[in-house]
């Protein structure tokens, strides 16, 4: 059955390696606590700690948190692609990551060969492939640059075949990060209209978004990460207006007003490091 389960996870980067007292005292002070340092002397950042949760078909989870509270670490070790320093991360069904655009991408074969190269991956016929190369094809709107090498796409043409390609063949897990729905208004649009149906579908959903009517209407729980730990998990609404400080009635009348954007978090707290 589809499911995750994340226990006790730890994420550590070393930052560092070396004796400069002032830069590690630096350090220290603006990592808020977890800041550690290895056997070999090196700086290291806890970018999760004592993270546990399950998830089971049906549940669709937002993470919101300040800039570095660990969101985008826990999608990326959700993915696999972070191994974990401790604890565990445990995934049963097929993932699909809307994370970075060029993940999964061979930037030296053309955006046609990519899709097909996906269709085979994911165990599609050569009819299933057929359609899915049509599908991306209609919503990317590339042009003959499907024909190039991905290498020569603009960032904004890269997104937009990643993007097309990830939301073509249904995943069970579906991770998105929230840049995704970024761009001009006319993508972010056609972008969210095609969302809506593959969520609808996704047996789960792990979306990290500062959007408060995103994770309003898409999702049915939420974690706020503070510091890299778990500070609150419940429904969107109650751990929402815990974070924000307030209640969400203005989200009641959203038809008429803009999305309204969670607060950035505390300059204080730095971006992710190199
Ligand atoms: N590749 C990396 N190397 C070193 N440190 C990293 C790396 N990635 C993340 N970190 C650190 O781990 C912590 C968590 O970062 P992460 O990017 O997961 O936060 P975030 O909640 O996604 O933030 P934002 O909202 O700004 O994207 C931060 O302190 C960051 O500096």
């Amino acid at each position: 059955m589809v499911g995750i389960t994340v226990r006790d996870l730890e994420i550590s980067f070393p930052l560092y390696h070396g004796n400069a007292r002032s830069l590690k005292k630096t350090l220290r002070d603006s990592l808020s606590g977890r800041f550690t340092q290895d056997e070999r002397e090196r700086v290291v950042v806890q970018a999760l700690r004592d993270v546990t949760f399950t998830l089971n078909p049906g549940d669709r989870l937002g993470l919101v948190g300040g800039n570095g509270a660990g969101k985008t670490t826990l999608l990326r070790a959700l993915a696999g692609i972070y191994e974990p320093v401790g604890g565990s991360v445990t995934v049963t069904g097929h993932i699909g990551t809307l994370l970075d655009p060029s993940l999964g991408m061979n930037m030296e074969l053309t955006g046609r060969e990519n899709i097909r190269l996906r269709g085979m991956f994911a165990g599609l016929s050569a009819t299933q492939i057929s359609a899915v190369e049509q599908d991306v094809e209609a919503f990317a709107g590339l042009g003959s640059f499907l024909d190039l090498p991905v290498q020569t796409y603009s960032s904004g043409m890269t997104v937009r075949l990643s993007f097309g390609l990830a939301t073509a063949i249904k995943p069970d897990i579906l991770l998105m990060d929230e840049w995704f729905m970024a761009g001009d208004a006319s993508f972010r649009n056609r972008a969210r209209a095609r969302l809506e149906t593959l969520v609808s579908q996704a047996d789960i959903l792990v979306l990290s978004s500062h959007m408060a009517d995103v994770m309003v209407d898409w999702c049915n729980r939420l974690i706020w990460l503070e510091d890299g730990r778990i500070r609150m998990d419940g429904s969107p609404r109650e751990v929402l207006e815990a974070y924000l400080g307030h209640p969400l009635e203005e989200l009641d009348n959203k038809d008429t007003a803009p999305d309204p954007v969670l607060p950035e978090p505390d300059p204080a707290e730095p971006h992710p490091l190199p």
